[in-house]
């Protein structure tokens, strides 16, 4: 057997800000908010190269004169050039913000990771000092410090940064709180990792999205207080040009020339702005990637020997000792144990098996959605060809909603309810189904049709929480429909419904089998919705397929006792008319 490791963990690719193309593109508002920064950054930096005149340069003769080609953006109250002097100013402003944000962010995370990770009397310490540091009126203590520091504005940042981190390290602290008791951490800690590589490896990866978003809000506020700080005069002591200080003179001849106080008001605002809505973008990307990639899975695959399909023609699944195990604090746990078996095209096949026998484990691994702590350890699972086991999560992207759809037992989770059912469907549609922008609204009104839902035009208004539960399970099938995936996995699909709207669920499965050629893998504890609706199924007893074939074999001929115990603890219509 041959030992591969694919790493491909969802959290780290997240952490370390391993984007598509495509997805920042979807939300380029980040993007041209840190491009701004970028420019304005680089222009300060090189203002002695760029700048076309010394920003201490008097021309009494030529005073508040607006833009003209001589001087860019007009000259202040002295005649000195404004431009030339809102790039050397923007110097100890983005100093500051540097300084602030930094500090910040190092002793944020610092005593935030600290206190929530080793816990006990370390949180206690740290805690007593963050309340000191969160009751500390700032700007009390940011004025003593300047006046100590003769109008040091990196001092004053620096402080600025102590403090402020108080609320970094409490939103960390809790993080790590939840991080602490995740299960791959918990495995880590019994496979004899120390605390400080566990901190660095799984914990702070975790964290930098979290910190990167922090930082970003925060530099916009630092860049407000410095800019306030100047305009009250308090630091960068005048001649020498400071954003903050630009503003105090423009203010000052304000009803001479309103020009310079718009433009240096404007380059404040624009930079403020660029931090917050940099800050506010990444948080939307970091959702997005979460939400597409939660829960994949680590696969740590011993490919079994000849590891090539041998499905005969109109095999789409071909499952071959396929085994699943979770690591746990106690060790490793085998959940799925050697399972083989095969679904014909346009079959419905069923998964059954009493609760907790790996029936939803067996089909989250097919869809790469294993929970951090489960692996593949052994075998393979091809669909159409392609084997699952052995995809990265790059692959699996491109196949999941459009290979392979997932129908859940909770069709409330697969909704969010703050938006309407047509914006949700729209956009699975338009980023799934590649339907052009124009027919969009008639592929979702097409596919609320098909899963014969009423009205579809007004339904597209609703919100989830205004559907009954069958409708919404019916929703969530037609998003699962989108990209007309060749396999659907629908997980106890009538589960949370009653009797009757079972029922249609099931025709609903059925006639879309038949009208799709779609192969269905059915996963269900109940022995009555595979009779109903299955083809052949496989039924499975702690992790072991202790059973399978066709139904009629399963119901009628089978001598498993197993089979035979769950199908006469099957409730029948005579039960319930006893
Ligand atoms: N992240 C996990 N870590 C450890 N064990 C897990 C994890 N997830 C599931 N298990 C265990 O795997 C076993 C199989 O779970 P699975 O959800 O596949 O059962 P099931 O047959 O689908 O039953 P049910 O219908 O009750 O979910 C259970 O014993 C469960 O406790």
């Amino acid at each position: 057997m041959t030992a591969v490791v694919v790493p491909e963990t969802s959290t780290e690719a997240i952490a370390t800000g391993r984007l598509h193309v495509s997805q920042v593109l979807r939300r380029p508002v980040p993007l041209i908010a840190l491009i701004v920064i970028l420019l304005i950054t680089v222009a300060v930096i090189l203002a002695p190269l760029i700048a076309p005149y010394d920003p201490l340069a008097q021309d009494l003769d030529n005073i508040l004169a607006g833009p003209s080609a001589a001087h860019l953006l007009g000259t202040d109250e002295l005649g000195r050039d404004i431009y030339s002097r809102l790039l050397y100013g923007g110097q100890p402003a983005l100093l500051g913000v540097l300084v602030a944000s930094v500090v910040f962010a190092v002793f944020g995370l610092i005593l935030g990771i600290l206190a929530g990770y080793l816990g006990g009397w370390t949180d206690r310490v740290i805690g007593s000092v963050l309340d000191v540091l969160m009751s500390l009126p700032a700007i009390v203590v940011i004025l003593a410090v300047l006046a100590i520091f003769s109008q040091s504005i990196v001092a004053a940042m620096f402080v600025l940064g102590l403090l402020s981190s108080a609320n970094l390290a409490r939103v960390t602290r809790s993080m790590c709180l939840a991080l602490r008791e995740e299960l791959f951490v918990s495995a880590a800690t019994v496979s004899g990792i120390g605390p400080v590589r566990i901190m660095f490896r799984h914990v702070l990866p975790s964290l930098i999205g979290l910190m990167v978003v922090q930082v970003a809000l925060f530099a916009g506020i630092a860049l407000a207080v410095q800019t306030g700080l100047g305009f009250l005069g308090l630091a960068t002591p005048p001649p020498a040009p400071s954003w903050g200080g630009m503003v105090g003179e423009a203010a000052q001849t304000m009803s001479q020339s309103g020009f310079f106080l718009f433009v240096t008001g404007a380059v404040i605002a624009v930079m403020t702005l660029a931090f917050g809505l940099l800050g506010d973008g990444i948080r939307d990307l970091n959702a997005d990637l979460k939400g597409r990639s939660s829960g994949a899975s680590k696969i740590l695959l011993h490919a079994a020997d000849g590891g090539q399909p041998v499905s005969p023609e109109g095999i789409v699944v071909e499952v071959r000792d396929y085994s699943v195990a979770f690591s746990t604090p106690s060790g490793e746990k085998k959940i799925v144990d050697r399972i083989s078996f095969e679904v014909e095209r346009g079959q419905i096949f069923g998964i059954v098996g009493e609760s907790g026998s790996g029936k939803t484990v067996t089909a989250l691994s097919l869809l790469g959605l294993l929970p951090q702590n489960g692996t593949v350890t052994n075998g393979h699972a091809w669909l159409d060809g392609q084997d699952l086991a052995t995809m990265s999560e790059k692959q699996y992207e491109r196949i999941r909603g459009k290979e392979i759809g997932l129908v859940s037992q909770e069709p409330m989770v697969a909704l969010d309810p703050l938006f309407t059912i047509g914006s949700q469907l729209s956009e699975v549609v338009s980023r799934i189904g590649d339907v052009p922008r124009r027919e969009v609204r008639a592929t979702v009104v097409a596919l609320l049709e098909s899963v014969k839902l009423p009205e579809p035009e007004r339904l597209m208004q609703k919100y989830p929480h205004e559907l009954s539960g069958g409708m919404v399970q019916r929703v969530a099938i037609a998003m699962a429909l989108a990209g007309s995936p060749t396999l659907l996995l629908a997980d106890e699909p009538t589960t949370a419904l009653d009797v009757t709207v079972q029922a249609g669920i099931l025709d609903l499965l059925r006639e879309l089998r038949d009208s799709r050629g779609m192969t269905v893998l059915l996963v269900t504890h109940d022995l009555g919705v595979v009779a109903e609706i299955c083809d052949s199924a496989i039924v499975m007893s702690q992790g072991r397929i202790v059973d399978s074939g066709s139904i009629d074999h399963i119901f009628y001929d089978s001598d498993h006792p197993y089979t035979r115990a769950l199908i006469a603890s099957t409730p029948t219509l005579e039960d319930g008319a006893a």
